[in-house]
């Protein structure tokens, strides 16, 4: 699977650990920066990861910044993304089931141990379809 990653200067460091995560889990990475800590908008990062992902160059996109909000808000304008705000693995396990979310967004501040268990869940649970596919349908704009 495919993996577009962006993030702004507070994601940087997380996104690094990230990055090795899936790597070594034999994802095929594609990393659209930023490439430091200097001060980056999280804008340009979510407008790169979130065409990847709706023009097929990638299956997911991750995101971070310092809250995730602001990338959760970024992606979502564009269309065929489903970008969720996970800070708990529960949650990531619910977005992937009822929303096949196609872009997760993490926070920093959510601290590193927490978004990587959120990561792991969020990579290995599958959309479950039925009702939820007809309520995507509509997020989508396909009915009504
Ligand atoms: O969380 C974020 C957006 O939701 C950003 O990481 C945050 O706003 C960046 O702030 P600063 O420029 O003060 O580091």
């Amino acid at each position: 699977m495919r993996i577009a990653i962006g993030n702004d200067h507070r994601g940087y460091e997380l996104k690094l650990k990230i990055v090795e995560w899936l790597k070594s889990q034999g994802y095929e990475v594609t990393d659209v920066g930023a490439f430091s800590e200097e001060s980056a908008d999280y804008p340009d990062f979510a407008a790169k990861v979130a065409k990847a992902v709706a023009q097929g160059q990638a299956e997911r996109g991750v995101l971070i910044c310092g809250t995730g909000i602001g990338m959760s808000m970024s992606a979502n304008k564009m269309p065929g993304i489903r970008a969720a705000l996970v800070y708990k693995p529960e949650y990531a396990a619910l977005t992937r089931m009822h929303n096949d979310a196609n872009v997760l967004c993490l926070g920093e501040m959510n601290g590193d141990d927490l978004n990587m268990e959120v990561l792991k869940v969020f990579m290995g649970t599958q959309f479950e379809g039925g009702r939820h596919q007809r309520r995507i349908d509509k997020i989508q704009g396909r009915c009504c």
